[in-house]
């Protein structure tokens, strides 16, 4: 999953041009696709689509629409613009877990394929969900229909969730969270080249990372296939 923070059409098409093959779901982070001209977002989302691959609003403009009550309005709107999958999070607002289950529920009966996040955007409030708090959240989130479970690490991937404040994965956490669930049905936020790398080494070279930036996709997709020293002979 790479997020995008706000390219241009043109260099948007010529990216997925020369790299689109390597990615499979495109995230207009958090509420940069109201932002811009509605025309361009839409333009976008249907050359994501021509590369197949499947674009989708991020969680916090979804909090934004709970919040103000106008869930519909934004279901609509996802719609008009071409989106076929939508993120349902509760990283920057409080929404019950209750309330979020029947969100993700809702999304799937609008016609909306759901990935789901799990963890908190402030490192206060994130410290405070234990692991198996965590892990009950994904399981539940996964039955309500959610394709994919995203563990948060926002764009900067430190001190949130499994990176400690230099970034470095607790690997104990993830293991505890892989004898408990379902690794296949986790897409890792993994931002930066060292957390890719360790998800590469230690779950093979088809794990699921996300918030990869646009300038890192051929850089990670060289990591994949041990065409950068780090991975080299490796995997
Ligand atoms: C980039 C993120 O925010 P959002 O889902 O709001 O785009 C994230 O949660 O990692
Ligand atoms: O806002 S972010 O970096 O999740």
């Amino acid at each position: 999953m790479v997020l995008d923070k706000g390219l241009g059409l043109e260099t948007a098409e010529s990216l997925m041009n020369i790299s689109g093959d390597y990615v499979d779901y495109l995230k207009f982070g958090w509420g940069t696709s109201i932002v811009h001209e509605q025309d361009i977002i839409k333009d976008k989302v249907a050359m994501y689509k021509s590369h197949n691959i499947t674009p989708y609003t991020g969680g916090t403009l979804f909090e934004l629409a709970y919040m103000n009550d106008k869930l519909e309005e934004f279901f609509q709107e996802a719609h008009d613009l071409g989106f076929e999958a939508i993120e349902v999070s509760d990283g920057s607002t409080t929404i019950s877990h209750d309330k979020k289950l029947e969100c993700i529920e809702s999304a799937k009966k609008d016609g909306f394929e759901v990935l789901s996040e799990v963890g908190k955007k402030d490192p206060g409030l994130d410290k405070e969900l234990s692991l198996d708090e965590r892990i009950e959240y994904m399981q539940n989130e996964l039955e309500a229909g959610s394709s994919l479970i995203i563990v948060e690490a926002r764009e900067g991937g430190k001190n949130i969730g499994i990176y400690d404040k230099a970034g470095n994965a607790k690997e104990d956490e993830i293991d505890y969270i892989l004898d408990n669930f379902d690794g296949n049905k986790i897409l890792w936020e993994a931002p930066n080249k060292d957390q890719q790398v360790f998800f590469i080494l230690k779950l093979g070279n088809d794990v699921n990372l996300g918030n990869v930036s646009t300038d890192d996709i051929t850089s990670l997709e060289t990591l994949r296939r041990g065409l950068r020293g780090d991975t080299v002979g490796k995997i």
